[in-house]
């Protein structure tokens, strides 16, 4: 956390050292302009930020995780029927199909399950089932009493008691709380969020339309998901009766990685374990820096497809989770996303002579089938580097 100098607090936030940590006041008390380019120094120079006053009313926020954890403490057999996640639903322990593992379980849920089925086509025609939950089919969800597409945030009622996954439901008892009320009413805060954050972004960056990023997550058919992450304390709370697997990264929750859409925007309890890569700047490498947990704060970082889109100007950051043993660490995460058709290229303000673009254009369908064919540590950006070739082409094409 950076805790500001009597001296520093007189500077204007743009001056202050960002810190190993950099903290952003979103209530913008030196104005927006100051905020804006305190943004764009600090997903510049570290990829990441902790947003302060950010406006997510603390009550969505605690209704989420009540909802969260009463589902993670059903019996195994019960979070089983909602998934595997493919990629959407429930999984524990698999992080992905190339043979990654993490000590966690997790739920992912789109933020519009209606247009999961379309998108699975898109993303891999030959087999789309790869893509998409079908625990419950038609008759199930008629006999469930709502229909088989509907979406959460459309119909709430219907589906009250209910997460919607794709065509799978997670079932809930009436007595528990609403879950499709507690994802839809957080999904719209921090959605809220993203879009400002971006916004603010593309104005610091002198975007001829600041609203280029934001536009692109608020896409009715946007690919944005909903990831809430559950490390226990003990990795054998998640193997089955026959696991006896034991190696040295058990302690490792989750795997470093870079997030591969536009923006990240996570909110912990208060267990530590969050760590990012930061460059040490000393001649010595690299080294992990452990992220202090504040479950009143959002951490928010760039994703791969904000790192193509400005030419490298802002980075995507490393990361990983080393799981506590002493306590259990929840986890949510808004991946903001555009649809899968869009198309992600450098805006044209970031390329410049001296600044040559760095990336092809691709879609970002094309850009998911790469994280799908490759581990979880591999740089996917390195599979997109520009040739001159790409260059003429994207040319013609702007
Ligand atoms: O669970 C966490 O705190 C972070 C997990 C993460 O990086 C992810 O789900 O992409
Ligand atoms: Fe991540």
């Amino acid at each position: 956390m950076v805790v500001p100098s009597a001296a520093s607090r007189e500077m204007a936030p743009e001056s202050l050292p960002l810190g190993i940590i950099p903290t952003v006041d979103m209530s913008a008390p030196s104005g927006r302009g100051e905020l804006a380019r305190r943004l764009v120094r600090a997903c510049a120079e570290r990829g990441f930020f902790k947003a302060v006053n950010h406006g997510v009313p603390a009550r969505a926020a605690a209704r989420l995780d009540a909802a969260a954890s009463a589902f993670f403490a059903r019996p195994a057999q019960a979070k089983q029927a909602a998934g595997p996640p493919d990629p959407l639903g429930y999984g524990s322990r698999n992080i992905g199909a190339n043979g990654d593992v993490g000590e966690l379980e997790y739920l992912i849920l789109h933020a519009d399950p209606a247009t999961v089925a379309r998108k699975a086509r898109v993303i891999d025609a030959e087999d789309p089932s790869r893509f998409r939950s079908t625990r419950i089919g038609k008759d199930d969800a008629k006999r469930k009493g709502h229909s088989e597409h509907a979406p959460c945030h459309k119909e709430p009622n219907r589906l009250a008691g209910h997460w919607q996954v794709g065509r799978a439901v997670i079932c809930s008892s009436t007595e528990r709380i609403n879950e499709s009320v507690a994802v839809n009413e957080y999904v719209d805060a921090v959605r809220r969020l993203a879009c400002r954050v971006l916004d603010l972004l593309g104005e610091g960056l002198g975007l001829r339309d600041p609203t280029s990023f934001s536009r692109l997550i608020s896409a009715v058919d946007s690919d944005s998901l909903l990831r809430i992450n559950h490390y226990p304390t003990s990795a054998a709370a998640l193997r089955g009766p026959g696991d006896r697997s034991c190696t040295a990264e058990d302690a490792i929750g989750f795997g470093e990685h870079t997030d591969p859409q536009i923006l990240s925007v996570l909110r912990a309890n208060d267990v530590d374990g969050l760590q990012v890569l930061l460059p040490d700047g000393r001649g010595g490498g690299d080294e992990w820096v452990q992220v202090p947990a504040d479950p009143a704060a959002f951490f928010i970082n760039v994703g791969d497809l904000l790192q193509a889109l400005t030419n490298g100007r802002l980075v995507s950051i490393r990361h990983r989770v080393m799981a506590s043993t002493s306590r259990p660490r929840l986890s949510t995460i808004y991946f903001a996303a555009p649809p899968l058709h869009a198309r992600v290229s450098a805006l044209p303000e970031t390329v410049a002579a001296g600044t040559p673009r760095r990336y092809r254009p691709f879609t970002w369908a094309e850009y998911k089938k790469a994280m799908y064919a490759h581990r979880l540590s591999h740089n996917r950006l390195d599979l997109f580097h520009a040739s001159a070739d790409d260059d003429a082409a994207d040319d013609e094409h702007s």
